[in-house]
């Protein structure tokens, strides 16, 4: 449960409740959800290519085969950007092998998502394995087993999936070795997830995506010469759905702090064969001024330039699935609201009268969700809150300083069943995240 935070305060942080009693149980629940992989993999599509589904079917096919199963996972288009994958039926029963693999906590966290077991990530492999071979994988909860363990792991450990080995010892542990590639070819996670990937697919057809990032895109809504700034692009997944959805004819302009991440969006862009988009590297803290005279030249801009503005803000990350592991302390936690605010600010100046302006994160906490929903409506009267519409995820939580009129505004995934809005299973069971919309009334 709980013990994914080492540090018991950050508790309080996540939730400022005065009535702490009366929210406890709700984020012991939450703890148990993030502990969890979700039950759905969800792909994005590229609008601006030719999607063969049946790719994902053959291969699925071939490992029911292999796996002795008489059904594969269901799997459809939501829509045409968005493939979800199901889970593995419940019914079909998995061997687990004797050989114990140990592999560090974000790899066992990837393992559970249907991903392979790289190289890097294996800590402890015993002597007498024989490649190809099947192994029970295993990660490590507490950071505590030694790399190159020969022997059984003691330590707090999870069961995360079966897989083949793929390396051996003399492979991945020696001095000077840099080990890459897949070490263990998973066959089937403990989630049981299915084990498809993007390489299946030629480049920059397909996208491993949490759905509420795609609904960010959705809620983006990004129309033909439309000026929209992603403030916070890198790595460029929203900034390539964006770029997508107006089938290449927006006007994007993606931002980022350095030329290294600035790279990461543009080699993103090329392989989804989209054209539409102008980088930089720069701090988006500090692209406004109005001695600029334009948007084309680049940051930073004069006041009223964008459309829309993204600002998908560095966050916490608390909302990542499964979080076996957390090194977050209660002073690190309360440091981001610092620079969301900073980013805000530049994001209402840049922004048009009657523009859209979305702030998302990844995180769970109030102070940068609904905490700041109420700092930007107090400190910014230009702006009003409106529906980040699709309404997918659930509503803002209660006693964070917004009203219930306000809290249906904005989007919130979590585990939570809220009165206010029913939500359906595929988008309560996704990353915690969240999503508001506001508009600019004047200057
Ligand atoms: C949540 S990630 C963005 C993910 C991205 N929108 C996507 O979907 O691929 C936040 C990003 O903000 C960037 N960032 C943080 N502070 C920044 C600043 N002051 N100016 C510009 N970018 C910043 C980080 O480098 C990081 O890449």
């Amino acid at each position: 449960m709980a013990q994914i935070l080492k540090h018991s305060e950050i508790l309080r942080e996540i939730r400022r409740n005065e009535n702490i009693e009366e929210v406890h149980g709700d984020i012991i629940n939450l703890m148990d959800w993030l502990a969890k992989a979700p039950k759905y993999t969800i792909f994005r599509i590229n609008k601006l290519r030719k999607f063969d589904p049946e790719i994902i079917e053959v291969t699925l096919k071939l490992q029911c085969e292999d796996l002795e199963f008489s059904r594969i996972p269901k799997f459809y288009l939501l829509k045409p950007d968005c493939l979800v994958l199901e889970r593995w039926p419940d019914d079909e029963n998995m061997t687990i092998p004797e050989t114990e693999v140990i592999v560090d906590a974000s790899c066992a966290a990837a393992v559970l998502r249907g991903a392979h077991v790289f190289a890097p990530g294996v800590m402890g492999l015993p002597t007498n394995c024989q490649l190809d071979s099947f192994v029970s994988i295993y990660g490590d909860l507490e950071e505590k087993c030694k790399k190159g363990l020969k022997v059984q792991y003691n330590g707090r450990k999870i069961f995360v999936g079966m897989g083949q080995l793929k390396m051996l010892r003399n492979q991945l542990y020696g001095e000077d070795l840099e080990p890459s590639g897949i070490a263990v070819h998973t066959i089937m996670p403990a989630s049981r997830l299915p084990v498809i990937n993007e390489t299946m697919y030629p480049k920059g057809d397909i996208l491993l995506q949490n759905l509420p990032s795609i609904v960010c895109g959705w809620v983006v809504d990004s129309q033909p010469g439309e000026a929209i700034l992603d403030m916070c692009a890198a790595p460029g997944n929203k900034t390539t759905h964006i770029a997508e959805m107006s089938n290449d004819k927006a006007m994007i302009t993606a931002i980022d702090k350095t030329v290294k991440k600035v790279e990461k969006i543009q080699a993103n862009a090329m392989a989804h064969g989209i054209k539409c988009i102008k980088c930089y590297a720069y701090d988006s803290t500090k692209c406004w001024s109005d001695a600029s005279t334009g948007i084309n030249v680049g940051p930073p801009f004069p006041s009223n330039s964008f459309d829309k503005v993204l600002l998908d803000a560095p966050c916490s990350g608390l909302g990542q699935r499964p979080l076996l592991l957390n090194k977050m302390t209660p002073k690190m936690l309360n440091s981001y609201k610092f620079v969301q605010r900073k980013l805000m600010k530049s994001a209402v100046a840049v922004l048009k009268v009657g523009g859209k302006l979305i702030y998302s994160t990844c995180t769970i906490t109030e102070d940068e969700n609904e905490g700041m929903v109420a700092w930007a409506l107090q400190e910014f009267p230009c702006l009003r809150l409106v529906a980040a519409e699709p309404l997918l995820g659930g509503p803002g939580w209660s006693g964070c300083g917004l009203t219930d009129e306000q809290r249906v505004l904005v989007q919130r995934f979590g585990p939570e069943m809220d009165p206010l809005r029913p939500v359906d299973d595929l988008y309560r069971d996704t990353i915690g995240f969240f999503i508001a919309c506001f508009t600019k009334i004047e200057n």
